[in-house]
């Protein structure tokens, strides 16, 4: 009779390397941990990314769709789908290459484990420990629970460990606990400073053989039905992405003059070549002066996505940036720098990595705050200031709300396919459509559009975010659509506003950015009409062919911009529903959170206008009329039937049927249980990490 074995199942989720991976590194050194085999998992988990596509045979999903709470948006889009199966599957080859292996399975995590638990037992095979990374996100926590309930029934070990995927390790911060977070940034900053000594060191990559032996895949049960586990990645690929590819009613061509800032594949192998060549080319080094580009994939470190799954560690980064200053490292000994100590560019790098840390702070101290309309904050003491934010939503749109639910669906759906008018914007939003990707610039803009110029429930955009944005990050995504929207962290809250015709003026300057990625609007040759194509004359809007697009015909947003000191009066002014012509709308310059960066300032600089928050506005900017139906498709919650897309897309942009299944402002929410402190104000938001 074989000895009995002692199974360890290692959970991944958020922590997709070998290297500098701490359970594996105590496996390795830890000569009293007593399994006999390991056997690494990984879950693609139903609440989080729709697994329909992994179905055989004509079988019926026993999960729920993965859709968001608030606006039913997919949860995981298709690029963060590739960027993560890419991740995976790399992790599994790297994991094979040093004598182990991965198990790919889906489904909701707890239910994994307990069929490999209990389809192991009767193999007589023991599962004596299941090891994970903690994670803040509201349902990752949930699975923690999970698991560890079902370990305690199973008689096995159930360990949760630090996530080492940070600059400051949690063990090593400033605070006993996060509700002593300071709720500025530089605060904290400053109370860790200097950045460059906080680190740890990393963790060794596991060497051949050197991990306990992997399970003999022959007993491990197999997927539960009806899912199936492709074999190939193209395979894996295609069952992540293939259910979520058609997120709007007609996904538009990219455009001839476009290209990806983000064509990078997932994967540990991937973001360890992507550090290495930042430190070669010099991108580290110029960082400073190249992070507010729009443009290419070398204006800043494009690391965010494999930061996100954990493929690369913050402290990982910041060694090889210490290798390259200190000149320890002979492979970057061509890059200007070398050698001679911390410049302007990496010392910028690990101060974005901190705002990352103090992200995830920020959601370790406010928890599913994170997830509400009214932010961090608790209660307003004077009711008048609170804001009135517009909804889709017919039961969550206050009775005056003006415009309706109807009209906010009609220009959510503008704001979502870049339609709106608003070069900069759309110009985002189409790049983001089509790669995952978008600079923090252009997404600083887009939060502040939706929040403060439109005035929106801010979470349809975070939502939207977390579908298609290849980076994806529960903290850094919620974090930062709160602090923009002026619910968060932000010590300037409602008073920093945008003007994304300026920022557009600022950051685009010859318009290459909204050229390429709105060709609609390429052929105006003045900079202040590509940014606003209503402004151009009739003339020469005939000409672009321009005259009958919704974005000249009913921008969702006006905004009278000044060039040359000669004030820009558009031949349409604003007009609010009820007819009336309002009245210019003051905008104030949105300085960038940087502001709060001490001597690391830039040099954005305030018009120095009062800037009107959303509850106070008295110019509306809406266009009126009836509603022109509801969200993409079925209207969700908001009491309209939908016909989808009813505005005129002369422009040649959309082209399609004008239909689809989902509603914004649909009824997802509530599926998962959640713990008892979760549930919190009526209808519980879940989010991920
Ligand atoms: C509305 C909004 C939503 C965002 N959503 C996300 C998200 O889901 N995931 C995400 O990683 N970042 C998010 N960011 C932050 C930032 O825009 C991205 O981290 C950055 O654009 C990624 O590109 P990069 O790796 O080239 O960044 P770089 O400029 O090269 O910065 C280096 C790293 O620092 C971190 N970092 C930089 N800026 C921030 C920031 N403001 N907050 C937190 N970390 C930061 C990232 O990990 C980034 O990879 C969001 C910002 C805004 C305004």
């Amino acid at each position: 009779m074989s000895a009995p074995t002692k199974i360890l199942i290692y959970l991944l989720r958020r922590d997709i390397r070998i290297a500098d991976n701490p359970v594996l590194n105590h496996l390795v050194s830890a000569t009293d941990h007593g399994f006999t085999h390991l056997l690494p998992v990984y879950v693609f988990p139903a609440n989080q990314t729709e697994l329909s596509g992994f179905i055989r045979d004509g079988g019926k999903n026993p999960y729920p769709e993965a859709r968001s709470s608030v606006g039913g948006y997919w949860r995981c889009g298709p690029h963060r789908a590739k960027f993560m199966a890419e991740a995976v599957w790399d992790l599994k080859k790297s994991l094979e290459s040093v004598g182990s292996g991965l198990v790919i399975r889906v489904g909701m995590v707890a239910d994994v484990v307990r069929s490999l638990v209990e389809g192991l037992a009767e193999k007589h095979q023991n599962v004596g420990g299941v090891w994970m990374v903690s994670h803040e996100g509201t349902e990752e926590k949930f699975d923690e629970q999970a698991v560890s309930a079902l370990c305690d029934g199973k008689g096995a070990d159930f360990k949760l460990w630090v996530d080492e995927k940070y600059f400051i390790d949690d063990r090593d911060v400033s605070i006993d606990k996060p509700q002593d977070l300071p709720d500025v940034f530089t605060t904290y900053r400053k109370s860790v400073e200097p950045l460059r000594e906080k680190p740890r060191a990393v963790l060794p990559r596991p060497e051949n053989a050197s991990l306990p032996p992997i399970l003999d895949l022959s007993v491990v049960p197999p997927q539960t039905p009806p899912f199936s586990i492709p074999e190939t990645l193209e395979g894996l690929v295609e069952a992540l992405t293939g259910p979520v590819k058609n997120f709007l009613p007609s996904v538009p061509r990219f455009p001839k003059k476009a290209e990806s800032a983000h064509p990078f594949e997932g994967g540990e192998t991937a973001a360890h070549a992507r550090l290495s060549h930042l430190i070669k080319s010099e991108g580290m080094k110029n960082y400073k002066d190249t992070r507010n580009g729009l443009i290419g994939t070398e204006f800043s470190t494009k690391l965010s996505a494999y930061l996100a799954q954990g493929c690369i560690t913050a402290r990982q980064i910041h060694h090889a940036l210490l290798s390259y200053e200190d000149g320890t490292d002979s492979t970057f000994e061509q890059a200007e720098g070398y050698g001679a100590g911390q410049n302007d560019g990496t010392a910028a790098i690990r101060f974005e990595l901190l705002w990352r840390d103090y992200m995830r702070l920020c959601h370790q101290k406010f928890k599913h705050k994170l997830f509400r309309l009214e932010g961090f904050k608790d209660g307003y003491k004077d009711d008048e200031k609170k804001p009135k934010w517009k909804s889709a939503v017919v039961e969550q749109a206050s009775p005056d709300q003006n415009p309706g639910p109807g009209e906010i669906s009609s220009i959510l759906q503008r704001f979502m396919a870049g339609t709106t008018g608003m070069g900069l914007i759309d110009a985002s939003q189409r790049e983001m459509i089509h790669t995952g990707y978008t600079s923090n610039r252009a997404r600083q803009n887009v939060a502040s559009f939706l929040a403060k110029h439109l005035g929106i429930d801010w979470r349809y955009g975070a939502e939207w975010y977390e579908m298609l944005l290849v980076d994806y990050d529960v903290s850094s995504n919620w974090a930062n659509w709160q602090y923009v929207s002026g619910v968060g962290n932000d010590p300037r809250g409602e008073m920093r506003i945008f003007n994304p015709v300026k920022q557009a003026f600022d950051y685009d300057k010859e318009g290459r950015y909204v050229r390429a990625w709105v060709p609609e609007v390429d052929k105006l040759e003045k900079l202040e009409n590509v940014f606003q194509a209503w402004t151009a004359s009739e003339d020469e809007l005939r000409a672009a062919g321009l005259e009958d697009n919704i974005m000249v015909t009913d921008p969702v947003k006006r905004i009278e911009f000044s060039v040359d000191s000669k004030p820009r009066r558009g031949g349409r002014q604003l007009t609010s529903p009820s007819g009336s012509e309002s009245k210019p709308f003051e905008e104030q310059e949105g300085q960038d959170r940087w502001n709060d960066r001490g001597a690391q300032q830039t040099s954005d600089k305030s018009q120095g206008v009062p800037s009107i928050p959303p509850a106070n506005r008295t110019s509306d900017p809406f266009r009126g009329g009836p509603p022109r139906g509801g969200g993409f498709g079925r209207g969700g919650r908001n009491g309209h039937t939908s016909s989808g897309y009813q505005g005129r897309h002369q422009g040649g942009y959309y082209t399609g049927p004008e239909a689809s299944t989902r509603g914004i402002g649909g009824a997802f929410r509530g599926r998962y249980p959640l713990p008892a402190q979760e549930r919190h104000w009526g209808a519980p938001l879940q989010h991920d990490g």
